[in-house]
């Protein structure tokens, strides 16, 4: 369902920064220029710019001049290049947005940190922890602000989960399961599908892995119990599908057993049926309830917050669009999880108290917990960038 979920969110941001466009920008907007004319840019970064009125949508660049112009053209950047390295060397941009494929994250974000730029980056944040650790430390020597893009932890829906999570009055948690599967299947020949750029459905569906160690609020896993991968026909080291059993040791000192499932070729049902109700979730057991976050990675499309008591079998439904315990007055229901992504994006570099975080030592606990799976599923880590190992 994920390719489903991306065309609903691209519809949803086209029309919501339509009907809402900014209006005026401020005195000195910070510039943005996006490296890469991904697919992914318009929901992620161009949608959610127009509706911001510190954003300016400044530069685009691609390795083709061409492919730069007719981007700059469509979503009216001031200016297009024909390689990233032009697009850093413009001392006028202020932050880099980042949507090249996951094995050009390291290198491109650590360029664009020399360079002295922001950077806000695509998930997964590296192709692996090796590489996180090295961007890391670079962003820290560099003094500017790096953040993998897990967009959906922005949104206001996640925090009341997180709330709920919190709130104690259901008991410890016992379990947790997280899924995200794509029906019909990611095209072939899509980034997704090649090992040298980092692909794997555990790789692209890397929120299960989030969904996970945010409800738990964990680090890495005690322990990776079972991982077995499906693998890509055309590709021994692609896991075309994964399903992994992890144990994860909380801040309360006791174990959660947890499951993950990602699937970039999901079987229809019955063969007929394609699995368009299957978004990607997550639900967590507690001992008296179960709470299930269904469509926990874009929210703003549709949700719930599903809370089951065990023992009456009564299921009473949450929703949270706007405000909730982070934002309080800040945001608006047609605000996607990117739009709040960048709000508080714009607020860390403007010196603000950002309504939520993702801290880089949180981007390292969770491609270390990615390396953990792969290779216990006996898979090889992801490449690393010869970069990161000088
Ligand atoms: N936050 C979210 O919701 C989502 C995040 N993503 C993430 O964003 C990134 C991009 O995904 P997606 O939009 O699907 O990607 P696309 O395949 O649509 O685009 C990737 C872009 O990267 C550039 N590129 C540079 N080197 C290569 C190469 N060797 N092969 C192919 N492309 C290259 C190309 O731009 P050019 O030719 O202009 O240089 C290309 O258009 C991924 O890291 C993915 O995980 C993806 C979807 C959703
Ligand atoms: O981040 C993502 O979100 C949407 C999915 O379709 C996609 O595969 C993934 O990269």
């Amino acid at each position: 369902m994920a390719l489903t979920l991306q065309a609903l969110t691209f519809a949803h941001q086209f029309t919501t920064s339509w009907l809402h466009p900014a209006g005026k920008k401020t005195d000195r907007p910070l510039h943005i220029g996006v490296l890469s004319s991904a697919t992914i840019n318009a929901a992620a970064i161009i949608h959610p710019a127009e509706t911001h009125a510190d954003v300016l949508l400044y530069g685009i660049a691609s390795r083709d001049a061409r492919t730069a112009r007719t981007h700059a053209q469509a979503y009216g950047f001031l200016k297009s290049y024909g390689s990233y390295d032009e697009l850093l060397e413009d001392p006028v941009v202020d932050i880099v947005y980042i949507s090249t494929p996951n094995g050009l994250h390291f290198e491109w974000a650590y360029k664009s940190l020399e360079a002295g730029k922001h950077v806000l980056l695509e998930k997964p944040f590296t192709s692996n922890a090796t590489e996180a650790k090295k961007l890391t430390a670079k962003a820290e020597q560099s003094g500017k602000i790096l953040m993998e893009a897990f967009h959906w932890q922005f949104h206001p829906a996640a925090h009341r989960f997180r709330q709920i999570l919190e709130d104690g009055r259901y008991g410890k948690i016992l379990s947790t399961h997280a899924l995200m599967t794509s029906t019909p299947e990611v095209p072939s020949g899509d980034i997704r599908w090649q090992y040298d750029l980092a692909g794997g459905s555990l790789m692209d569906m890397t929120y299960v892995v989030s969904f996970t160690r945010y409800a738990l609020q964990a680090g890495t896993p005690k322990e990776v119990l079972s991982a077995k991968a499906r693998l890509s026909k055309h590709d021994p080291r692609i896991d075309e599908a994964m399903e992994a059993a992890m144990l994860f040791r909380t801040k309360e000192d006791y174990d959660v057993h947890s499951t993950v499932y990602t699937d970039m070729a999901r079987g229809w049902k019955l063969y007929i049926i394609p699995r368009l109700w299957e978004l990607p979730s997550v639900k967590v057991e507690t001992e008296t309830t179960t709470i299930y976050f269904y469509n926990a990675m874009m929210p703003h499309i549709y949700h719930y917050i599903a809370i089951t008591d065990k023992a009456t079998g009564r299921t009473t439904y949450e929703k949270q669009y706007k405000g909730g315990p982070q934002w309080k007055d800040t945001g608006e229901t047609y605000w996607s999880t990117y739009r709040y992504q960048l709000e508080a994006f714009v607020d860390k570099v403007r010196g603000r108290e950002p309504a939520h975080w993702v801290t880089n030592q949180d981007s390292i606990l969770q491609m270390e917990t990615i390396d953990e799976v792969y290779k216990k599923s006996g898979l090889p880590l992801r490449p690393t960038s010869l970069r990161a190992v000088e």
